[in-house]
């Protein structure tokens, strides 16, 4: 059983406050969706949970151990991250690209290229087809799909992606979401998701973690978090329900 802890932690960059006394889990079998509105904190506090970043005060924990003192090649086996900007890579195939998450096990050429965790997450991204194609001529959203491709490529027991459904066709998005979905039910993976679509968020989070201002505002439960008050407060929208589900359908008045 995996666990990811943030306890307590803050962040201050360039003299603000952007993270502030923010305690969160995941463990294995659940997704844990994080919302709020631009700019409440979300992609920072990612990369704490990531190790990328180490908050001014509390820790990070993941079994236990402090994340601010375990070796980083560890570190890269046991989390795997997307993050929220695509960069464009250089004039390599998708496969080639792909199989750059096996470095995390120190595995490159022809070992990484041919890995079955390689062909096997082209697959499950609907990337297959496309992976001798140059991967610096894709979509943004192929793009999108191929860096989280690479993250599944890693097979770490936690996954954190920033926004891994932002550019993709409701298809793929929901594709991408079911994914998740069973990397946490089935294969136990712990797995975090920035979210903007409260739809996709509500459907297939276990849990919602809502932040605003830098700080934890609410979470729990999808239909507790998404209590069309509190989402109206925090994103000063109006909602329409189709079932539980809310769809953002005006601003505040
Ligand atoms: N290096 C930095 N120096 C100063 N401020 C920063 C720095 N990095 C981030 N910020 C600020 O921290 C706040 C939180 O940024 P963050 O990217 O975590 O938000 P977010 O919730 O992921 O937003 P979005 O939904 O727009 O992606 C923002 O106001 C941002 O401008």
């Amino acid at each position: 059983m995996t666990c990811l802890l943030a306890s307590d932690v803050s962040l201050s960059l360039g003299g603000r406050h952007i993270l502030r006394s923010v305690t969160m889990s995941v463990q294995s079998g659940a997704v844990v969706g994080l919302i709020g509105p631009n700019g409440a904190g979300k992609s920072s506090l990612l990369r704490l949970l990531a190790g990328l970043k180490v908050p001014d005060t509390g820790c990070l924990l993941l079994d236990d151990q402090n994340l601010a003192s375990v070796p980083a090649h560890w570190r890269a086996r046991q989390i795997a991250f997307m993050p929220q900007e695509i960069v464009r890579p250089p004039p390599m195939s998708v496969r080639h690209v792909a199989a750059l998450g096996r470095l995390a096990h120190g595995e490159s050429g022809s070992v990484a290229f041919h890995h079955p965790k390689v062909t096997e997450a082209l697959e499950q991204t609907g990337l297959l087809q496309s992976a001798d194609r140059p991967a610096h001529r894709l979509s943004g959203g192929e793009l999108a799909r191929l860096s989280l491709c690479r993250m599944l490529c890693v097979d770490a027991p936690v996954l954190l992606a920033d926004e891994p459904v932002a550019a993709l066709d409701p298809a793929h998005a929901l594709m991408v979401m079911s994914l998740f979905q069973k990397a946490a039910h089935q294969d136990g993976k712990a797995v975090v998701v920035v979210l903007h679509d409260l739809a996709l968020a509500a459907r297939f989070c276990d849990q919602l973690v809502l932040m605003q201002d830098g700080a934890i505002r609410a979470h729990g439960l999808p239909e507790d978090v998404l209590a069309e008050t509190l989402v109206r407060d925090v994103y000063q929208v109006t909602t329409r329900r189709i079932g539980t589900i809310p769809v953002p359908w005006d601003l505040c008045p």
